[in-house]
């Protein structure tokens, strides 16, 4: 089981100026809330086995309904990756009786990004807690502060980043006919989290980019066609990937 070689302190979220800040302004002032988190959040030494094996870890980015999700389960049935996906991770949260229940719920109604610790923190549980050592990171980091929380905490950076780039009337037609009882599968909180991915979202891709992490894959076409720009990513890793087992 990966574990972090020393301890994270999680401050108190509740009396958190940070947490308070996003949700007030929290579009509008993501410059100033990424300062803040290379501030905020203590830098540990990595993730990593006992060995000092570091997990292989890849971020899966898009916009709403860019088939991220459609595509990890693909990438786990022929690569055998661990699925982490941090919005069914806050969504089984906030289904738990968790505190932070409502504030999820909330949240997610209004298509804005719930604050990094809470998020983070439950990516880092499932990471310490399985024996798997490639992890998809699906939707994660949403936002400037997601990533510098991620990489600050954990200590680690992704291998890879694949970016499901989709033109936003595929991605609306695709959410609202998803069906699955999502609150955020309706028109009004499409449109606000369409903005607050071309807001915070991808000044993160844009950043990976730049370390040359990015593998931009066209989101248009069948699964199929789509699985098949995403396969020889994961070939040409595949070894690199192995050495970290
Ligand atoms: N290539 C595709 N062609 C047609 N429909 C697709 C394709 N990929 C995914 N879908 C469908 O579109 C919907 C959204 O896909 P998915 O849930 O994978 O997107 P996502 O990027 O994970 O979205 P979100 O960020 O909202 O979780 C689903 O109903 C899925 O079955
Ligand atoms: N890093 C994240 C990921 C997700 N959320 C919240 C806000 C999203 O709109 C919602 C659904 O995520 P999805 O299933 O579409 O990946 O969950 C977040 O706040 N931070
Ligand atoms: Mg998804």
């Amino acid at each position: 089981m990966w574990r972090k070689v020393t301890a994270t302190s999680f401050s108190s979220l509740k009396s958190s100026i940070f947490f308070k800040r996003l949700h007030l302004q929290q579009a509008t002032k993501h410059n100033a809330a990424s300062a803040s988190a290379v501030s905020r959040f203590a830098t540990v030494a990595p993730l990593q086995e006992k060995d000092g094996r570091c997990p292989f870890i890849t971020f899966v980015l898009g916009g709403p309904g860019s088939g991220k999700g459609t595509q990890c389960i693909k990438i786990v049935e022929t690569f055998g990756f661990k699925h982490l996906s941090a919005g069914d991770l806050l969504r089984r949260e906030m289904v738990s009786n968790s505190e932070y229940g409502s504030m999820i719920l909330n949240t997610i109604k209004e298509g804005r990004i719930v604050p990094s610790e809470v998020t983070v923190k439950l990516i880092l549980k499932e990471m310490e807690s399985s024996d798997n050592h490639k992890f998809l990171i699906d939707g994660f980091p949403r936002s400037e502060e997601n990533r510098i929380a991620f990489e600050k905490i954990s200590g680690a950076e992704p291998d890879v980043v694949l970016f499901f780039d989709c033109p936003e009337d595929v991605m609306v037609k695709r959410v609202l006919s998803r069906n699955q009882g999502r609150i955020d599968d309706n028109i009004d909180t499409i449109k606000k989290r369409l903005k607050v991915f071309e807001a915070l979202n991808l000044p993160v891709i844009d950043y990976y980019a730049k370390k040359g992490k990015v593998h931009r894959i066209n989101a248009v076409g069948t699964v199929d066609e789509i699985f098949e720009q995403v396969r020889p990513v994961f070939k040409a890793c595949e070894q690199k990937a192995l050495n970290r087992s």
